[in-house]
């Protein structure tokens, strides 16, 4: 139970004419009439529809319910309420306490999503850890902030679980109903005035919602605002609301006490039987108005008695607490607290670390007995070592791919952490490839790399050793850099491997490996100089051809084949130091290019929902 029995100054959230729609209008008056809107049905998403319309009210310190059917727009009005939706199509007022949400509202307040957006490689009590350094002020020092969380694992009957981790598709973790109260320890670490749920007891068990729901309310008695739209509750999570608001196809149908609610709908007509629940008993006059007795619905509420109530409360600016300021941490502290998660992450990430490893020295295994014997011959000596050199640079930049997935599921996190305020871009960026790239990527690359140099036959020098390795990492790295930008672009996992596949196809049939540049159409030919694939090849081919002597046969003793022959054959050019080294410069180009282009859609990252 609650022990921390800090009192908060009463905030209110007033709305008015709240309107929001989505798509564009145009398009829909000027493509409908000649198509069809189901045959265009996938343009359905960008035409114009009315979410919300002329939405009004006040939420006061207690526990305020957003109640309706499905897609009535109940996240819609939590998530302009926490200021979360692109002000796009977005009409009304929101002020807190009477005055207008200050620029860093979102930051201060509390937001729990429907889905349970926390590190699922991380226990419960290094979440609660994570978000308390991440976010609270630097003058809460390090004891306090330890104590803080402890106490958040007390009020939420953590204490069984703490150390327990959240749970990935490979390690068993915490029930529903503990990550639910973990994404709760999340916000309240940071003590917020207002708290908005989204769902809250969705997909958990009744005696779980139960419990979530009655902590929730002994958080509201300490004069907390709570706001969250929630599913046909029973009637004993119904009694604990203070404020409820009853939306149909995002027309605002009722908004006062839950113990009007059967008085004022027996005034309208509708009487409900006998022990029946007053929320399903209004969830199924809902469910079967339609959009237009919905508007008749609101039309009866904005006359009544509780209406006119309503609308005098909120002109009356009874409460006038604020939030307080927020202010991020400094950036090292910031940097070393997502490093250390990102660290934890990877480490206890099976999937990803040792299949990595277990997965690089089977294949360096395989790739050095097939590529043993690399005769020092015309025939097939020569064909043999361009093929060990592509399948290598192939193999390092295409196993980079098992990142993807991974990195596409830390989005969601990514954003709800970002839209909250928990770090800067680039100290998330930073961590990723301080901790990520070498960890995920450059470890594999180098075990991969030692095994295939040890056993195959290839040129053999320190310098060119070298040589060698450091070719292998870019070729890794850059597989890692698309990735990131990939992952970063889209949500979708699908789409991400498409874009990778096929880009690396394209970079591969422009190698000079597969087929030669000068036999390609002339206006495609421009492809050779973006493929990652050609430098790579081209420098670890001048590395194993330079000085290298070529036999006729492996019985011939005449070897007067040179190598450098081979290169010029092959217009791979070779001559000056530059040769080389140029290869280097446009990997490490293109290598940045991608990094770049992934921190631009970080930034670019929706801020809204
Ligand atoms: N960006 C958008 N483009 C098109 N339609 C949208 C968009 N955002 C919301 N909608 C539509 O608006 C309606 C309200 O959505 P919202 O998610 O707010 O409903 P909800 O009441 O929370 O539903 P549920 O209870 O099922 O979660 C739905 O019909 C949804 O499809």
């Amino acid at each position: 139970m609650i022990t921390n029995q800090q009192e908060f100054l009463p905030t209110t959230i007033t709305f008015s004419n709240i309107n929001y729609t989505v798509g564009n209008e145009k398009l829909q008056s000027k493509i409908l009439p000649p198509w069809n809107a189901n045959v265009l049905s996938f343009w359905k998403s960008t035409l114009h529809k009315q979410i919300l319309t002329d939405v009004s009210g006040i939420f006061t310190p207690g526990m305020n319910a957003i109640l309706g059917p499905t897609g009535c727009g109940k996240s819609t009005l939590l998530d302009i309420l926490a200021d979360r939706k692109d002000r796009r199509g977005l009409s009304g007022t929101v002020l807190l306490s009477g005055q207008p949400r200050p620029s860093y509202f979102k930051y201060a307040i509390g937001y729990v999503t429907q889905d349970d957006t926390i590190s699922e490689t991380l226990t419960v009590r290094e979440n609660l850890l994570f978000s308390a350094n991440i976010r609270l002020p630097r003058s809460i020092n390090m004891y306090e902030r330890i104590e803080r969380v402890d106490q958040v694992i007390r009020d939420l009957d953590l204490l069984s679980c703490a150390n327990t981790l959240i749970g990935t598709d490979f390690v068993r973790g915490v029930s529903g109903g503990e990550k639910k109260r973990t994404s709760i320890g999340m916000e309240l670490v940071l003590s917020p005035n207002i708290l908005f749920l989204d769902e809250p007891t969705t997909g958990l068990d009744a005696s779980t919602a139960q419990n979530i729901m009655t902590y929730l309310y002994s958080l509201s008695k300490q004069g907390r605002t709570i706001i969250f739209s929630i599913h046909q509750p029973r009637y004993s999570i119904f009694k604990l609301f203070d404020t409820v608001l009853f939306l149909s196809s995002g027309y605002n149908i009722y908004l006062g006490s839950p113990l009007e609610v059967l008085p004022y709908f027996a005034s309208l007509g509708f009487t409900c039987e006998e022990h029946n629940n007053p929320a399903d008993f209004v969830l199924d006059i809902l469910i079967e108005s339609s959009t237009h007795s919905a508007n008749e619905l609101q039309a009866a509420y904005l006359q009544s008695n509780i209406a006119e109530r309503i609308r005098n409360e909120m002109q009356d600016n009874r409460y006038n607490g604020l939030l307080k300021h927020h202010t991020l941490p400094k950036y090292r502290t910031e940097l070393y607290y997502i490093a250390e998660r990102t660290f934890c992450n990877a480490l206890r990430h099976p999937g990803l670390v040792i299949s990595q490893v277990i997965s690089v020295i089977i294949y360096g295994l395989f790739t050095g007995l097939i590529f043993k014997q690399l005769e020092r011959t015309i025939d097939p000596g020569v064909y043999n070592r361009f093929g060990a050199i592509f399948f290598i640079v192939s193999c390092q930049a295409l196993s980079a791919m098992s990142a993807l997935e991974p990195l596409i599921k830390e989005r969601a996190l990514f954003i709800h952490e970002h839209v909250s305020g928990y770090y800067r871009v680039s100290s998330f960026f930073l961590a990723k490839l301080m901790i990520d790239l070498p960890l995920v990527h450059l470890i594999p690359c180098l075990i991969y790399a030692l095994i295939t140099y040890t056993l195959t036959d290839l040129h053999r020098s320190t310098d060119r050793f070298w040589f060698f390795i450091l070719t292998n990492l870019m070729a890794k790295i850059f597989g890692a850099s698309m990735c990131y930008f990939v992952a970063a672009s889209t949500a979708s996992f699908g789409v991400a491997l498409v874009m990778v596949v096929s880009s690396n196809v394209t970079m591969m049939l422009f190698s000079g490996f597969l087929i030669a540049l000068g036999s390609i159409v002339p206006f495609l030919r421009w492809i050779q100089w973006i493929s990652v694939f050609r430098y790579a090849s081209n420098a670890l081919a001048i590395n194993e051809f330079r000085n290298l002597t070529l036999c006729f046969s492996s019985e011939s003793d005449i070897c007067i084949t040179k190598g450098e022959e081979i290169l010029t054959r092959r217009q791979i050019p070779h001559e000056t130091t530059w040769d080389l080294w140029q290869n280097i410069v446009a990997l490490s180009g293109i290598i940045l290019a991608f990094f770049l282009m992934a921190y631009m859609q970080l930034l670019r990252m929706k801020k809204f929902q």
